[in-house]
């Protein structure tokens, strides 16, 4: 159905809260390649007038041939008249998990570009056929709690900086084939598609093998309404202490059976155990039994104590595994995956574990926490002084400190805003962006009967 590729395309653009400019990520495999041509197609119709395109490649330099095709890529583009970029991944590169850095700096690579040609979001050429291969390759993960629950999200915010949006996550790459072909249009198969290495390429055979299309335990309106909910719960029962501690209502902490629940409280306490991800299954198992059965003692999980009071359940980082860090005049650095800190001074500062400095203690005694947590709690803290024994006279010293919030910081996947957002506040973080689409495009990925727009009347943008 290679009328189904334009269609989509113009479904997408409707979705839009106003016209803008949009950046194509362009790889030169077929869906990319069909994405740009669908969306400058539709574009050409005389009602989407306000919209402009601009595409980008990557070029991540890891084989040979890379550059010509990117050089292929532009020439596709000129011909089509969208200004085009080729960024090039340029430094050292990792041994191992060389695909999830390739994965992280094509964002950057494609955030700053977006940047450069004034572009105000990313499309990607992701397909049903890329969402059935996440979600079984989640599953075999054990990705039960995160956001692999519902797949890929057809809006996902890069490291609060822009949205990228995945127009296609409803249609096969072979509806996309058709349309090319039908266009005239070749395009490049990456061989590493073909590399059995890889654990997609392993996925996508035994797919191809099957009849069955794999579903995501939660649809993506599911999740956004599980979102929502866990938003709720937290606003309610989670009160956040000076950004290293918090305290949760006796009654409340044990309620693991409650799915929203404890995501939610899962959530605050990889923020304040500075991590990605949630923990997975086996933990979440020792930490629910432990919270139900509801008797008073510690355990600790994900490098964060889980401090069972009668007055209320306690959360904080363990006092373990907390390095220094020296920062330099005027950059910004993470420590201990928790706080991202800048240095205003003229020379470097370092960041420790409070150690014998008492007023964390005090701080968090004053916020009402018990005074056993408070000092718990304040061994963990961030503690900021001149990196050179020898500078004096630096009081107080000109730092600005942030909490990351690494589950969210790096991708958000649109459905889990909400949530995001309700953590953001308890940490003194502000709200992440908004889409600049409609909500109704987030359905878009999992329609699976049909194509999204099929049916859909409304006006949109
Ligand atoms: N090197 C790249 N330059 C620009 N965009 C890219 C690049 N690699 C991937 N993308 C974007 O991410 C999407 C999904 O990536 P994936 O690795 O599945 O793509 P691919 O198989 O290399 O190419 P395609 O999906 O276009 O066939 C692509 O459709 C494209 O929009």
């Amino acid at each position: 159905m290679p009328e189904a590729v334009i269609a989509t395309a113009r479904y997408f653009l409707r979705a839009f809260i106003e016209p803008c400019r949009i950046l194509v990520a362009v790889s030169g495999g077929s869906d990319s390649k069909g994405l740009l041509l669908a969306l400058h197609s539709a574009i050409g119709d005389k009602d989407r007038e306000g919209f402009s395109l601009v595409a980008c490649t990557i070029d991540h330099g890891l084989r040979p041939g890379s550059a010509d095709e990117a050089a292929a890529v532009a020439a596709f583009c000129a011909e089509l008249g969208v200004p085009h970029l080729v960024c090039r991944w340029e430094g050292d590169k990792p041994r191992t998990g060389i695909q999830a850095a390739a994965r992280h700096k094509r964002y950057e690579l494609l955030a700053d570009a977006a940047a450069a040609l004034g572009a105000d979001c990313i499309a990607t050429g992701h397909t049903l056929d890329d969402q059935h291969e996440t979600i079984v390759m989640r599953g075999a993960r054990g990705e039960g709690e995160g956001a692999g629950s519902a797949g890929m999200a057809s809006t996902m915010l890069y490291g609060r900086r822009i949205w990228v949006l995945r127009p296609f996550l409803g249609l096969r790459r072979d509806d996309i084939r058709a349309f090319l072909t039908a266009r005239g249009v070749a395009w490049f198969d990456d061989p590493s598609n073909a590399n059995p290495l890889f654990e997609r390429v392993r996925v996508r055979s035994e797919l191809a093998a099957s009849k069955e299309a794999p579903a995501a335990r939660w649809s993506a309106a599911q999740r956004a309404a599980s979102s929502a909910r866990a938003a709720a719960l937290i606003e309610s029962h989670v009160r956040v202490h000076e950004t290293v501690a918090a305290e949760i209502a006796a009654e409340q902490a044990g309620n693991l059976g409650d799915a929203d629940w404890r995501r939610a409280l899962l959530s605050v306490a990889a923020v304040l155990g500075g991590r990605n991800h949630l923990p997975v299954h086996a933990t979440i198992e020792r930490i629910s039994g432990f919270l139900q059965a509801g008797m008073p003692g510690r355990m600790t999980a994900g490098g964060v104590v889980y401090d069972r009071r009668p007055s209320g359940l306690y959360l904080y980082r363990e006092a373990r595994n907390l390095s220094a860090l020296v920062i330099e005049p005027g950059e910004t650095k993470t420590w201990d995956g928790r706080f991202n800190v800048t240095n205003g001074e003229r020379s470097p500062l370092m960041v420790t574990a409070k150690g014998q400095d008492g007023q964390w203690d005090q701080r968090l005694i004053d916020a009402g926490l018990p005074s056993g947590v408070a000092k718990r709690a304040s061994r963990a803290a961030p503690h900021i002084a001149p990196a050179a024994a020898n500078v004096v006279g630096m009081s107080p010293i000109q730092a600005k400190v942030e909490c990351r919030i690494g589950l969210y910081d790096a991708f958000l996947p649109g459905f889990d805003r909400i949530m995001a957002d309700a953590v953001a506040m308890l940490f003194g973080r502000e709200r992440y962006p908004a889409p600049p689409v409609h909500d109704v495009f987030d359905r878009n990925g999992e329609v699976a009967g049909g194509l999204p727009w099929q049916g859909d009347t409304r006006t949109l943008c």
